[in-house]
Order: structure tokens, then C-alpha cells, then sequence
């Protein structure tokens, strides 16, 4: 039987060749000024992408059986958030370049997951490529978008160079996922496809959008699978804790602050990524805690 990443994996390939298709016919999705679409990018992401890492609800509520310690996690969560938020908007560069390094770390570990043997080094090289890819197609436009999110007119420089360290990390993940022993051919075939797919789609699609896709269809799926969500009771934890992210970005963020689209996504996003990738350290620590809380 297949198993649900496999299913995953064609399902994945599927929307990408229909995007391919609809790209090449539609010239919507390379439309130059993106604002006019950002609402519902903003939407999508701030909705549907975001909902997988609400699962963290529900390994916070298993992992506790006090309702105290629960609310405790809880909090701690929300803190760091919210201590995230603030380094963004206290120092958008050291938010931005923060946000690209967990990215490196964190795409290539979850996206990569159900391959538990795989080495590090394979699982780097992937999350490298995914956390910069279109830099090589879109040199000038993520340029403009690290301008506007960081406040700054940052070297050209570093973007010629970031575009050929991407180059070496895609040369570097296929030789390496060649030569590797543990990996199954069959896994080999469809990572490599998956891989060479989502490059195709980073040369077709604007940033924005192929980040859109990738982070929900990709990146957001595959971890909803890796958890697995189980019950109606899983999925009410996901939708009780996605909404109040979305209402937060949209009601405080954009209305009340005035924040435009395109910060608000990557400032949540970084902010909700620490937390995310903090939580089983604090579930071990609370855990360990000596006042049995
Ligand atoms: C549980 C809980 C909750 C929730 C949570 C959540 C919902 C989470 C999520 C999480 C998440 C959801 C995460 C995410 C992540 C993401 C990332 C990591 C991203 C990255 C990105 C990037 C890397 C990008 C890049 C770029 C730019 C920036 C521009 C353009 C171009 C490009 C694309 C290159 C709350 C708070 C309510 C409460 C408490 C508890």
C-alpha cells in the first residue's frame, strides 16, 4: 500500500504540472506587480499555510497531563512570539536574515522527515535550496522584497552571490542523494522529481507566489502528515489555533498598524518559526522541571 507521504508526493506533482500548464497559458501568475494579488497570498499563507504549525496545539496538549503545565506551554509559546514580533520590528535585518536561517534548518528537517536516515547534509542542501531558490531566476525581485522587508538597500552583491551558493546547494543535494546508501531508489526517484519540479516551478513563478506554493502545498502538507492529524477533535485544534493568527495579522497588523502585506507574513512567520522549532526543547524542559509542575 502506498503510504501517505508517497500520496502526498503525487499529489504534489500533479498541482505542479497543472501549474506548470495554467502558467504557460495564464500571464496572471507573472503578473510584475504583485500588490494587486498580495491580499489573497496574505490570505492563503496567514490561513492555510500557517495552520500546520497550530499543530503544535496539539503535541503541547498530549505532551501535558496538568492542565496547569499546559497553560504554561502555552504561555512560554505565545512569549516567544511575541518577543519574535518585537525583534522584527526593533531590527528587521537581524528578523530577516534570523528567518532565513532557521528556514535553512527547519525545510530541509520537516520537509525530509519521513526519510529518518537520511544524513544531515542531504536534509541541509534541501533546506538551503528551498529557502532560496528563486533568487536565482528573480535576482532583482527578491532584491526589492529583502529591501522593503529589511528597510534597507542591501548589495546586489549579495544576491549574486546568495544565487550561486543556492546553484552549489542544488548541484550539491543531487550528487549526494546519488551517492547516498540508505535511501531506497524509489525514495530517490520521487525526492530527486519533487526536487527538480519545484526548481522548474521557482523559474516560471513570481517569489511570492512559488513561495505560496511551495509553503502550503509542500512544506505545510508534508508536516500536517508527518503529525498526523487523527480526528475531528485534531482538527478543531488546528482551526482554534490558525484563527486567532490570522485575526491578530489581519485585525491588528493591517487595520489597526498599518502594516503592509508582505512584512506581516515574513514577520509572523519568523516570529511563529521560533516557537516552532523551540517546542520540543521546551516540552523536554518542562518536562524535566524539578517542581513536577
Ligand atoms: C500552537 C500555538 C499557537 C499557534 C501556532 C502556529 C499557528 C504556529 C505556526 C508556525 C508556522 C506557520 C511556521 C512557519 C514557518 C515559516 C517559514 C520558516 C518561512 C520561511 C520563509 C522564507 C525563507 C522566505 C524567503 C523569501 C522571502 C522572505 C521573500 C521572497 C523570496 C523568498 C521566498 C526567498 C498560538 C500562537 C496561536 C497560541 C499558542 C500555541
Amino acid at each position: 500500500m502506498l503510504s501517505k507521504v508517497r500520496i502526498h508526493q503525487f499529489f504534489y506533482l500533479i498541482l505542479s504540472f497543472f501549474l506548470i500548464f495554467i502558467s504557460q497559458q495564464n500571464s496572471f501568475l507573472n503578473i510584475t506587480d504583485i500588490n494587486s494579488s498580495l491580499a489573497i497570498l496574505f490570505l492563503i499563507i496567514m490561513s492555510f499555510g500557517v495552520s500546520h504549525g497550530a499543530a503544535d496545539s496539539i503535541i503541547i496538549w498530549k505532551t501535558f497531563p496538568k492542565f496547569k503545565t499546559k497553560a504554561i506551554a502555552f504561555l512560554i509559546y505565545v512569549s516567544i512570539v511575541f518577543l519574535g514580533l518585537i525583534l522584527w520590528f526593533q531590527s528587521p535585518v537581524i528578523g530577516l536574515v534570523l528567518l532565513l536561517l532557521m528556514s535553512m534548518y527547519h525545510f530541509g528537517h520537516s520537509d525530509l522527515s519521513h526519510l529518518s536516515q537520511a544524513p544531515q547534509s542531504i536534509k541541509i542542501s534541501w533546506g538551503i535550496v528551498m529557502t532560496l531558490l528563486p533568487v536565482i531566476f528573480f535576482e532583482k525581485d527578491v532584491k526589492s522584497i529583502f529591501d522593503a522587508l529589511a528597510n534597507s538597500d542591501i548589495n546586489l552583491q549579495v544576491f549574486v552571490m546568495l544565487k550561486f551558493i543556492t546553484i552549489a546547494f542544488i548541484v550539491n543535494f543531487l550528487i549526494l542523494l546519488y551517492l547516498d546508501k540508505v535511501i531506497t531508489k524509489k525514495d530517490k526517484f520521487f525526492l530527486t522529481f519533487e526536487f527538480l519540479i519545484t526548481i522548474i516551478l521557482a523559474s516560471l513563478l513570481k517569489p511570492v507566489y512559488w513561495f505560496t506554493f511551495y509553503f502550503c502545498f509542500l512544506h505545510g502538507l508534508r508536516a500536517l502528515i508527518n503529525i498526523g492529524i487523527k480526528s475531528l477533535r485534531d482538527l478543531m485544534f488546528l482551526a482554534a489555533f490558525t484563527l486567532p493568527v490570522t485575526f491578530f495579522s489581519y485585525f491588528l497588523l493591517f487595520e489597526h498598524l498599518h502594516i503592509n502585506y508582505l512584512n506581516i507574513i515574513f514577520s509572523v512567520l519568523m516570529a511563529l518559526t521560533i516557537s516552532h522549532m523551540l517546542l520540543p526543547l521546551m516540552n523536554r524542559l518542562l518536562l524535566r522541571s524539578p517542581n513536577k509542575l
